[in-house]
């Protein structure tokens, strides 16, 4: 079947066919521009509590990986920031280029960095993460620029996992894993009002993108892109520019936490 991607013709300028939502108000994700964003003093510290227990498995789902979290209770949350009441860790994932000078979403004064985390967050005044995917303030997500420099031991165990999960569809299990340690040590962001940059693109994401960028290796650049978009038995597409780039602000305001 023809489902979305991001090949020539199932890529984001398709999109917009079957998610009319594409042309909407707050897509995500943006170009920040630093000097136009407003410091915003009464922004509180990011609070992010994370209980490596909760890690259950790692998934190639087609489009990127996922590092799924066991979000029944309390116990991974999100909380502070520009978001008022608590938010669930539900998964991360990553967005990344065939090259190293793209492979970013969101971008800085038009710079791509190679790779992106997204940490996604889901808001607990709803009942699960599906109804909370279709509010305006259901979820938040934590974007971590990675850029090349030394190789950072923190993704060692993620890049180690890959090689069990090539192909669309595998999965195994990622126990006891402490996302905390791919956060940087400064936690300044940006923040704006946006959406998913997936179908289906809903407008439900405060995104809170970190100001200071993690590290990565060129070799280890090289391990996401040994993954496939494509499943067992079907024809190798190495699974790299699976990024979404970025999208009109419509009048939106970037504030920032820090000057
Ligand atoms: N780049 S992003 O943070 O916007 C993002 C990308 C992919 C996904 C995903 O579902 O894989 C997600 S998700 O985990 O939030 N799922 C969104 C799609 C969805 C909506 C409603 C119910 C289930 C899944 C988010
Ligand atoms: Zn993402």
């Amino acid at each position: 079947s023809h489902g979305w991607g991001y090949g020539p013709a199932n890529g984001p300028e398709t999109w917009g066919e079957e998610f009319p939502v594409a042309n909407g108000p707050r897509q995500s994700p943006i170009d920040i521009i630093p000097k136009d964003a407003q410091y915003t003093p009464s922004l509180k510290a990011l609070k992010l509590k994370y209980d490596p227990s909760n890690s259950r498995g790692i998934l190639n789902n087609g489009h990127s990986f996922q590092v799924d979290f066991e979000d029944d209770g309390d116990t991974s949350t999100l909380t502070g920031g520009p978001i008022s009441g608590t938010y669930r860790l539900k998964q991360f994932h990553f967005h990344w280029g065939a090259s190293d000078d793209r492979g970013s979403e969101h971008t800085v004064n038009g710079i791509k960095f190679p790779c992106e985390l997204h940490l996604v967050h889901w808001n607990t005044k709803y009942p699960s993460f599906g109804e909370a995917a279709s509010q305006p303030d259901g979820l938040a997500v934590v974007g971590v620029f990675l850029k090349i420099g030394a190789a950072n031991p923190r993704l060692q165990k993620v890049l180690d996992a890959l090689d069990a999960i090539k192909t669309k569809g595998k999965q195994t299990t990622f126990a006891n894993f402490d996302a905390k340690t791919l956060l940087p040590s400064c936690l300044g962001y940006w923040t704006y009002d946006g959406s998913l940059t997936t179908p289906p693109l809903l407008e439900s994401v405060t995104w809170i993108v970190l100001k200071e960028p993690i590290s990565v290796s060129p070799a280890q650049m090289a391990r996401f892109r040994g993954l496939l978009f494509s499943g067992d038995g079907e024809a190798p597409c190495c699974m790299m520019d699976n990024y979404r780039p970025p999208q009109p602000l419509k009048g939106r305001q970037v504030r920032a936490s820090f000057k």
